[in-house]
């Protein structure tokens, strides 16, 4: 029986090379799919994986009706086994709507791969909408981590070297570990996520001097406890 599984993780835990592992599976044993992804960092229809592996895919404009596409090649003979869609959670709710019904009528197996949130920890409305029609929604093993070594569960957008928590919900970029002017995104556990604390931020506080020792001449420690009264030191 069909499947609409919903893989999902932070930004950089795997996802694009899973999708390209199971188109790589299922073409291997003779099924015939459709790769799919929309605003891939690697430029318009192509599905990249950090690792450098890349495979052509078709671009998921917003009127992209999955359901119709399918049903036409269908009708031309053209056999659909699989779907294999990155970057779903750029997907209207209403193209989800039409991977499920592919699933449920025309028995066709849709493996969706995605972010949940955005960086403002808002799920994304395509994201939205898997988990809530998604068979199964599968968190992938491969963990990102966050600069304190937790596992990092979110995505943080950094602009100009500062966090943010407020702009548009869309703006394609990369974890690049660099800090640059452009828009780019670091993944933190909740804890560092909730202060702000990015990596950057962490090393800038490490050498603040709020946070150097103290200057033993001008504060000197405090000395042992006196003895209790009445108790003569030896
Ligand atoms: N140089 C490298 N050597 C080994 N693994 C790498 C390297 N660069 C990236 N990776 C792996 O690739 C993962 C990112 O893969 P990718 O499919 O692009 O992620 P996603 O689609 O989830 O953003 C990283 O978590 C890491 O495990
Ligand atoms: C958090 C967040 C991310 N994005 C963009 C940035 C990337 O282009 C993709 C995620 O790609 P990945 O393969 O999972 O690394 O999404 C965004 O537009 N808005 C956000 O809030």
């Amino acid at each position: 029986m069909a499947e609409l599984v919903f893989f999902s993780g932070t930004m950089d835990c795997g996802k694009s090379t899973l999708a390209l592992q199971m188109e790589h599976n299922h073409r291997a044993r003779g099924r015939r799919g459709l790769v799919f992804t929309k605003h891939d960092r690697a430029g318009e229809a192509v599905l990249s994986s950090r690792l450098g592996l890349a495979h052509d895919a078709l671009e998921v404009a917003d009127d992209l009706d999955f359901w119709e596409l399918v049903v036409t090649q269908a009708t031309g003979g053209r056999v659909v086994d699989y779907l294999i869609g990155d970057e779903a959670q750029f997907y209207t709710p209403e193209q989800i709507e039409q991977l499920a019904r592919l699933v449920d009528e025309m028995d066709v197996d849709v493996y969706a791969f995605g972010i949940t949130a955005d960086f403002r920890t808002q799920l994304f409305p395509g994201s939205r909408r898997l988990i809530e029609l998604a068979d199964r929604i599968q968190v992938l093993q491969v963990e990102a981590l966050c600069w304190c070594g937790r596992r990092a569960t979110h995505n943080a957008r950094v602009v100009d070297g500062h966090m943010v928590v407020e702009g548009e919900q869309v703006v394609v970029g990369d974890v690049t570990g660099v800090p640059t002017a452009a828009v780019e995104y670091e993944v933190l556990c909740r804890r560092h996520y909730m202060r702000r604390m990015t990596s950057q931020a962490a090393r800038a506080q490490a050498v603040s001097p709020e946070v150097l020792p103290f200057d033993l001449d001008l504060c000197p420690l405090p000395g042992p406890p006196a003895p209790p009264v009445g108790m003569m030191e030896p």
